[in-house]
């Protein structure tokens, strides 16, 4: 069967998009204040070196990552839709993020303002937001590493995505990446690319963080570009670094190491064109072999 692809908006013929990830260290203990000065630093580094549309942030860039101190530096994140005059007083972080997406004339993807009601992305531009709430929760128990989410927060229960004059996003947050229906829906509702602001670890990141990657932005033909915080060895919860970029071929076209770092890229759609053009996934899938797979005893 052929699918009529014709619903999907085309993202494949947009401008290119030029991307920023800012692979920041993580945040010391008690000094939220010093930590959003030193996000706004990194920025507007990242502004004065090339053109920069957007602007990505890891995953708790802005809390340390233990339970109690995800806890004791929660933030509330402000409703969609509210004027920035009305934000609550504690939302400190939200209001850097929109006075630096301001300052330097961005979108900024600004992760994980320490929400106790769920890891949450925020995107700000001259004060309009879109909010994402992580939806799956990095509940795993490895031999060598237990962590668990959902004592600290609880589940998003919506999907985002954001329209801008260069095209449509996808918003998703680390752990997210481990689900491929994310970065499908982004890519059949005309995304070009998803970001993952992201805090993998050093147990799983060796092995699944590119390949995860390499696999979302293969399978949807999109591209992927995840943002984690620097390493720190002495931490309880060491971050993988790496932040990456991968285009809809599945290349790595950017990719840090462990150390705090600026990455810059460009999202091409031409190479979206070109690779749907060549390997016609949108038209060959065959949704009428696929039955609902939420019904299927495992
Ligand atoms: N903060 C996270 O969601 C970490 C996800 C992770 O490390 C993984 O292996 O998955």
């Amino acid at each position: 069967m052929t699918q009529d692809t014709n619903s999907i908006p085309n993202a494949a013929n947009g401008p290119k998009v030029n991307v920023v990830l800012v692979q920041i260290r993580p945040a010391p203990a008690d000094d939220v204040i010093g930590q959003c000065a030193h996000m706004r630093e990194l920025v507007l580094k990242a502004v004065g070196e090339g053109p920069t549309d957007i602007v990505v942030l890891p995953e708790m860039w802005n809390t340390p990552t233990t339970h109690d101190q995800l806890v004791k530096y929660a933030e509330p994140i402000p409703p969609l839709g509210t004027a920035e005059a009305e934000w609550p007083e504690a939302a400190y972080t939200c209001r850097q993020l929109a006075a630096v997406a301001r300052e330097a004339n961005i979108w900024l993807v600004g992760a994980s303002p320490n929400s106790r009601t769920g890891g949450g992305t925020t995107l700000r531009r001259y004060g309009r937001h879109q909010k994402y709430r992580k939806a799956h929760l990095f509940d795993l128990c490895l031999p060598k590493m237990t962590y668990r989410e959902s004592d600290t927060f609880s589940a998003g229960n919506k999907l985002a995505t954001f329209d801008t004059p260069f095209g449509r996003f996808g918003l998703a947050i680390c752990y997210d990446l481990r689900f491929a229906e994310i970065a499908m829906l982004a890519a059949r509702q005309g995304c070009v690319g998803v970001f993952y602001p992201a805090a993998f670890n050093t147990h799983t990141g060796p092995l699944h963080w590119e390949l995860l990657q390499r696999a979302r932005a293969l399978d949807n033909q999109i591209y992927i570009a995840t943002c984690s915080c620097a390493r720190d060895e002495t931490a309880k919860y060491v971050i993988y670094g790496h932040s990456m970029a991968v285009d809809p071929m599945g290349r790595v076209v950017a990719s840090a190491e462990e150390k705090e770092t600026i990455v810059r890229l460009t999202f091409d759609p031409n190479i979206i064109a070109e690779t749907r053009a060549g390997i016609p996934l949108l038209e060959q899938r065959r949704f009428d072999l696929y039955p609902n797979i939420a019904t299927l005893p495992m």
